[in-house]
């Protein structure tokens, strides 16, 4: 069953006088890792909005087209269903919080589904232990670092068990130290908790080395979306969109048409061992010559 299956789908904001999503058609698998980019309002936040039923729940418009979550429509189901299956986490964690502690604040969204206390308790552990905020759970949420918080409002949602998780910038507020940290949770949340993970995020970077696919999201239309490997072949493509492509793939990718290989690398260590292999290569070569 498709994690999450959008048809035909169009959205304009009320009063606004363009569609901010035009006709997407958009399938994502179970357990897959999507990366969504795209230039300033293209429409990405509208369509995390969208398949977190933000949209039309909290929002006034016009709403055209079938958006489904593991074979269920989302415009269907009550919040308390939509909030067991999808989570959500923001550029900003405070925007999250709600109580005075950080355990309160990850208890809270479990007391609300009606959990009992020996499952709170359960996940809580878990949950802390995944995002080490174990020595934080007294402390209130507020007077913490961006790294902390945005831990916090994770080990939140992942203790509601969702499917399927979407991060909207999650590191965008971040320290390169935290948006490490976080990198490696993602890499958790899909490899140990077997989510589908769905994140808006611009360190291309970083999310080449993590993601099956990449969703490019252009003027409310769905312009690119395709296996990593092959989403990252047409560089030019993507120039002409502004998507700023790891110079390790850029250079890969022009000795690699030199060469004409089957396919080529993107992530940094294969990268580096086919860059290793070439001067080998030609080292041995020049050595002949000598
Ligand atoms: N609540 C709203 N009411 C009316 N128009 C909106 C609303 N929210 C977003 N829009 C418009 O919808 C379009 C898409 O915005 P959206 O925030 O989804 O883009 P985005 O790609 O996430 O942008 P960014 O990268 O800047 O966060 C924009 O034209 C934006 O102005």
């Amino acid at each position: 069953m498709k994690a999450v299956e959008i048809k035909n789908f169009s959205w304009k904001y009320d009063k606004a006088r363009d569609y901010a999503l035009k006709d997407i058609n958009l399938e994502i698998n179970d357990n897959e890792f999507i990366g969504v980019i795209g230039p300033n309002e293209s429409g990405k936040t509208t369509l995390m909005n969208v398949i977190k039923g933000i949209i039309p729940q909290n929002f006034t418009g016009i709403y055209k087209g079938d958006v489904k979550i593991y074979g269920d429509d989302v415009a269907g189901l009550s919040p308390i269903e939509i909030t067991r299956r999808v989570g959500m986490v923001f550029a900003d964690p405070e925007s999250q919080f709600n109580s005075m502690s950080v355990e309160e604040e990850i208890t809270f969204g479990m007391e609300n589904i009606g959990l009992g206390i020996d499952e709170i308790a359960t996940r809580l552990n878990n949950v802390c232990r995944l995002t080490d905020i174990q020595n934080l759970l007294e402390k209130p949420p507020y007077n913490l670092s961006g790294g902390q918080k945005q831990r916090i409002a994770i080990a939140s949602i992942l203790a509601m068990q969702p499917k399927i998780i979407i991060l909207d910038e999650p590191t965008s507020m971040l320290d390169p130290i935290s948006k490490d940290m976080i990198f490696d949770l993602l890499k958790i949340m899909k490899t140990e908790l077997k989510l589908t993970v769905i994140v808006v995020e611009h360190n291309i970077e970083q999310l080449v080395e993590i993601c099956d696919k990449f969703l490019l999201v252009n003027k409310g239309v769905i312009e690119k979306y395709d296996n990593t490997e092959e989403f990252f072949t047409n560089i030019d493509f993507l120039d002409s969109r502004n998507v700023r492509v790891p110079s390790g793939i850029k250079i890969i990718n022009k000795i690699g048409n030199l060469n004409k290989p089957k396919s080529l690398p993107i992530k940094f260590e294969e990268i580096v061992k086919v860059l290793t292999k070439i001067l080998d290569k030609n080292r041995s070569k020049q050595y002949e010559y000598k």
